[in-house]
């Protein structure tokens, strides 16, 4: 048998095996749909001789496009690229290197990221003396992602003729949107979601490049299908038109991206809206024992909308999945961590073969703390790990500045906010201290500071003198609140208006708050910043680490043994789904996804506590829809909690809006009630804007109203 299809099943042989016309592999979880992918393209280059420059694969990650690179590469033996092995978006970049001229653009652009768009909207800022209470980052960027929904602003980017104009009748943010435009034409540049609209753009404007394209591709072939957007089907479905080649593979049952856009009716419908479709259907999986099947299977056949498909598997059996429940984060983690350990040495596994998996990134602290403390090694592969985030490390620093003062603390620390500390004056600085052999925090003390006058370095001074007196008298938290406050960095960064910023030092108080809860003696600041700094320094090592991901990241991939961790009610399911039907069913696709990832073993784990809106924690519904006798439960559920959460979800499912009730145990608030905030103190909240996810709140302390996130585990009831 050829190598193409050698170890296949008659199905995937099938899929390989057909490469012409509309074809669509309706592939479950671990059925070998990458396998059948890369084994296609393989068969293609050199069962039928097409050359790689003639196929194009689509992928929906760089990960996913980099390992099927790979896997294509061994099986031609390294003898040709595969050129056309992308993303959307990279395929999209590729067209535009070639062709965007044609459209008055420079092939030179260059691709802005969000944090790029937030150093545009910044400058703009500044010309226009706006602040934050003009609108937040966040949300202008996705104003601005709104106004790109319509194509026609292309032509001004691509059009200098028309150019960019302002008039008196123009709101601010209709200002706002054309600088960012204006800006966006001088540096050249195009943020992700031009890539595609410029390509179809060139498309419609340049129907020789059209051509060009389709007839280059002879064959295409998209993963991960049900996760096509209008757009992106709109582009495969123009680019196969001349060929009509085009092989789809999908599982609508992992679709997790409606919420930007992913329209899984092009999957169900493709037999539809081509002729002649051949459907071929994967349902042997090939990574999982049954136990972890059983449990996938069950927990998704509790969506309504869907096509029923069981997977099933000839693997031979393992143990159990296991369903862990603790009595607050510290048992959970410890949980995790053990069984990690223990199984390096019972089971000869290696640090690698653990997944960690949460549905949102703030969950992954206390595990992250943990496995420090532990000293296991691991990687956050989605985002930058919570003690590397730029905001988190400021905030340390101003600690540090109180007992060390050290260079690397105040370097971070002096210009931030702006005291007009800049290069030339740290110049100076640097030249005295480096004289004196003496730090720069205490050359400044120590000198004559006539030489930095017109800076604002003496408030900062003032503040940092004034901790250095007080802060044994004070609590850690109490310390980080006030110096942030004190030195301007809250409101920087109220300024700046970068939400998850916001909220990232919000988790860090919470969790300092914690942690002198839990800490036995008297927290210090000594002894916080001693731990911490083991939080900081450590080395990330990649090759043998445990991974810690979002369930969003770990799509496509596979790992011995699965943790997924923080499954409780309001986390996965996410509290934004419990309203809503649609979003519920796509919260149970994602713990599907998260089941499947796993190859011997699962375990989900919760623990106790109060969830990041302040309600008493309870399990995740999703584990009391199955019969409990197909996972084994470690802990304990209390019968009055095992009553509340049957309770509420009986309640609340599938019309959940009753499960923003206010009952005793829960502190979703309404309005007028009164909350306590850790930085802003006492407030009424005087409106509940579920659209925005926020509750504006008025402070007496600071005689206004702010926009707080109802996912901050900060905020609590107002007692006296
Ligand atoms: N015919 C087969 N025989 C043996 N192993 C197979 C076969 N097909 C696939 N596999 C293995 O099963 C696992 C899952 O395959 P693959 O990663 O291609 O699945 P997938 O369908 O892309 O999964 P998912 O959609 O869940 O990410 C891989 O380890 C792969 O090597």
């Amino acid at each position: 048998m050829e190598k193409y299809f050698e170890n296949l099943n008659p199905p995937q042989i099938d899929a390989v095996s057909s490469t012409e016309g509309y074809i669509r592999v309706l592939a479950g979880a671990g059925s070998g749909k990458t396998k059948v992918l890369t084994n296609r393209y393989a068969y293609l280059v050199e069962g039928l001789g097409i050359s790689t420059q003639n196929i194009l694969c689509v992928t929906f990650t760089n990960k996913a496009a980099n390992e099927m690179r790979k896997r294509i590469k061994r099986l031609l033996h390294e003898q040709s690229e595969g050129i056309y092995i992308s993303t959307f978006h990279g395929f999209g970049v590729k067209i535009l290197k070639e062709d965007i001229h044609h459209i008055n653009y420079p092939k030179n652009f260059s691709i802005i990221d969000t944090e790029d768009q937030k150093t545009i909207l910044r400058e703009i800022y500044e010309e226009l003396n706006l602040t934050i209470k003009f609108m937040k980052f966040k949300e202008l960027l996705r104003k601005i992602s709104l106004f790109k929904l319509n194509p026609k602003y292309i032509s001004w980017l691509v059009d200098p003729t028309k150019g960019i104009t302002f008039d008196d009748s123009m709101t601010t943010l209709d200002i706002v949107i054309r600088k960012y435009l204006y800006k966006q034409r001088k540096y050249f540049a195009l943020d992700f979601q031009d890539i595609l609209n410029f390509v179809m753009y060139l498309f419609d404007n340049h129907l020789d490049t059209l051509k060009k394209w389709q007839s280059r591709l002879h064959y295409i072939q998209v993963d991960e299908f049900q996760d096509c957007s209008d757009q992106q089907y709109a582009f495969v479905s123009r680019l196969a038109q001349k060929n009509n080649n085009l092989f789809v593979v999908g599982d609508p049952d992992q679709t997790i991206y409606t919420w930007r856009g992913a329209k899984p009716q092009y999957l169900i419908n493709f037999d539809k809206n081509h002729q002649n479709v051949k459907t071929i259907i994967l349902n042997q999986n090939y990574r999982s024992t049954p136990e972890i099947l059983d449990l996938s299977n069950k927990i998704i056949k509790n969506n309504k909308l869907r096509i029923d498909k069981d997977l099933f598997t000839e693997n031979p059996n393992g143990i159990q999945t296991v369903h862990f429940h603790g009595k607050n984060e510290f048992e959970e983690t410890k949980y995790v961590i053990s069984t990690i350990n223990s199984y390096i040495t019972t089971k000869s596994a290696n640090f690698k073969d653990f997944c960690i998996l949460y549905r949102a990134n703030n969950v992954s602290r206390f595990i992250e703390q943990g496995l420090l403390q532990e000293d296991v090694p691991y990687v956050v592969l989605s985002g930058v790990s919570f003690f590397e985030r730029r905001e988190i490390k400021d905030a340390l620093a101003y600690l540090k500045m109180v007992i060390y003062s050290d260079d690397l603390s105040f370097l971070r620390t002096v210009n931030m906010p702006k005291r007009k500390f800049g290069k030339v004056k740290l110049k100076k600085l640097k030249e005295i201290a480096d004289g004196n052999d003496n730090t720069l925090y205490n050359t400044l003390l120590i000198s004559d500071r006539n030489a930095f006058s017109g800076t604002d370095i003496e408030s900062y001074i003032a503040v940092i003198e004034k901790f250095k007196k007080e802060y044994s008298k004070m609590k850690v938290s109490e310390i980080l609140r006030d110096i942030l406050d004190q030195s301007g960095y809250d409101i920087l960064l109220r300024t700046e208006g970068d939400q998850d910023r916001i909220d990232n030092i919000a988790e860090l108080l919470f969790s300092i708050q914690n942690l002198e809860h839990e800490y036995g003696e008297p927290l210090t600041l000594e002894d916080y910043l001693e731990q911490v700094s083991l939080y900081t320094d450590t080395e990330r090592q990649e090759k043998d680490a445990v991974k810690l991901m979002t369930i969003h990241s770990a799509k496509g991939l596979e790992f011995p043994y699965v943790f997924l961790v923080g499954f409780n009610d309001g986390l996965l399911p996410n509290f934004r789904a419990l309203k809503d039907l649609n979003k519920l069913e796509e919260e149970r696709r994602l713990t599907y996804v998260a089941v499947t990832r796993a190859e011997k073993e699962f375990h989900m784990t919760e623990s106790e506590g109060y969830t990041f809106q302040g309600a008493r924690k309870i399990p995740s519904r999703f584990i009391f829809e199955i019969k409990q006798n197909i996972f084994t439960r470690i802990g304990e559920i209390d019968k009055d909690l095992l009553e509340e959460s049957i309770k509420t979800y009986t309640n609340n499912s599938p019309q959940p809006e009753t499960i923003m009730v206010k009952n005793s145990e829960s502190n979703l608030y309404e309005i007028n009630s009164f909350v306590k905030h850790p930085i802003f103190g006492k407030g009424e909240i005087k409106e509940i804007d579920d659209s925005s996810g926020t509750y504006k709140i008025y402070f007496e302390s600071i005689d206004s109203i702010r926009e707080i996130n109802q996912n901050f585990k900060g905020l609590k009831i107002y007692s006296n």
